[in-house]
C-alpha cells in the first residue's frame, strides 16, 4: 500500500492504532494486550468467535466501554489518544463514526430520520436549513435510498431493517470522522440487502478508514485489505487478507475459511 503523506510531508499516522489494550470488567480480563492498527485509507476486518472480544474492542475505539470497565494501553485515532474518553467528550480529531449491529436501537424511535441525520451535518459541517436538507437527501441517495424525502419524514419504525441500516450508515458518514467502525452491520439482513450494505461501505470508505467486525470471512475478504483474528480477548493472527485467507494459522480463521468455501 502507498504511504500516505500528511500536509507537512511526513507519513500520516495510522487511522487507528491500538497498542497493548487490556480491559477488565468485574475482575475478569476481557481483552488481554490487543495490538493492531488500521493504516490510513484502508479497511480492516476484525473476526473471532462469539465472545472473543470484538465488540469490547470496538467499544474501546468508539468510546463506549461499560461503566464498570478499567482499561490500560493505548487507542490512538489519527494520532490522538482516546482511550477512556467517552464518545460524547471527544474532540474532532479523535472522533469515530459507528454503525451498530442493531439499527433499531441506534435510532431514536420518536424523532424523524431527517432530524437525526441533519444533527451531525449541523454540528460537524455547520450546515443548516435547506443546505443541511440537501446534503441529507444526497447522503440518503448515496446509500441507495432512492426515496429520500419519504425517509427524511419517517421514524425508524416505519422503515425496513435494511433501510434502517442504510440510514445509520448515512448518519455515520455525515459525521465526517476519519474512521468508521461497523460492528456486524449486516448480520440481521437478508443476503441481497447484506450485499447492498457492503457495497455502500465499499464505496464510502477509503478516505474514511474502516474497522469492520464480522463473522463472515467471505464478506471480510471482499471488503477488507487486512484481517485481525481474536481468540479469548487476544490477537492470534493478523495480516493482509489474501495471505491469511489462503493460509490461516488460527483454528477459528481456518474454520471460517472452510465454512465460506463450503457455502461458495
Ligand atoms: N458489559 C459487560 N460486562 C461484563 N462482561 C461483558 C460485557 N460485555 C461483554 N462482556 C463479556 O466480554 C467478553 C467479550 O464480549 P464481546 O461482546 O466483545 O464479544 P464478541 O466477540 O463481540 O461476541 P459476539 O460475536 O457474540 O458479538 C464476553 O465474555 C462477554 O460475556
Amino acid at each position: 500500500m502507498a504511504t500516505v503523506l500528511d500536509p507537512s510531508g511526513g507519513p500520516s499516522p495510522a487511522a487507528l492504532d491500538v497498542h497493548d489494550l487490556v480491559v477488565d470488567v468485574g475482575g475478569a480480563r476481557l481483552l488481554d494486550g490487543i495490538t493492531f492498527s488500521v493504516p490510513p485509507e484502508s479497511r480492516t476486518a476484525l473476526v473471532g468467535a462469539s465472545g472473543s472480544g470484538k465488540s469490547m474492542t470496538a467499544g474501546a475505539v468508539v468510546g463506549r466501554l461499560p461503566l464498570t470497565a478499567t482499561a490500560t494501553g493505548s487507542v490512538r485515532v489519527a494520532g490522538t489518544e482516546v482511550l477512556g474518553v467517552p464518545a460524547a467528550r471527544r474532540r474532532a480529531a479523535g472522533r469515530v463514526a459507528a454503525v451498530a449491529q442493531d439499527p433499531l436501537s441506534a435510532l431514536n424511535p420518536l424523532v424523524p430520520i431527517g432530524t437525526q441525520l441533519t444533527m451531525p451535518l449541523r454540528r460537524r459541517a455547520g450546515l443548516r436549513g435547506s443546505a443541511a436538507r440537501a446534503r441529507a437527501r444526497e447522503l440518503l441517495l448515496s446509500v441507495g435510498l432512492d426515496d429520500p424525502d419519504r425517509v427524511l419524514g419517517s421514524v425508524a419504525g416505519e422503515l425496513s431493517g435494511g433501510q434502517r441500516q442504510r440510514v445509520c450508515t448515512a448518519i455515520a458518514l455525515a459525521s465526517e470522522a476519519s474512521l468508521l467502525v461497523a460492528d456486524e452491520p449486516t448480520t440481521a439482513l437478508d443476503l441481497v440487502t447484506q450485499a447492498q450494505v457492503v457495497d455502500v461501505l465499499r464505496r464510502h470508505t477509503r478516505s474514511t478508514a474502516l474497522l469492520f467486525i464480522t463473522h463472515d470471512v467471505a464478506v471480510a475478504a471482499a471488503l477488507c485489505d487486512r484481517v485481525v483474528v481474536l481468540e479469548h480477548g487476544r490477537v492470534v493472527e493478523q495480516g493482509p487478507t489474501t495471505e491469511l485467507v489462503s493460509a490461516p494459522s488460527s483454528d477459528h480463521l481456518r474454520e471460517l475459511v472452510c465454512a465460506a468455501r463450503a457455502a461458495a
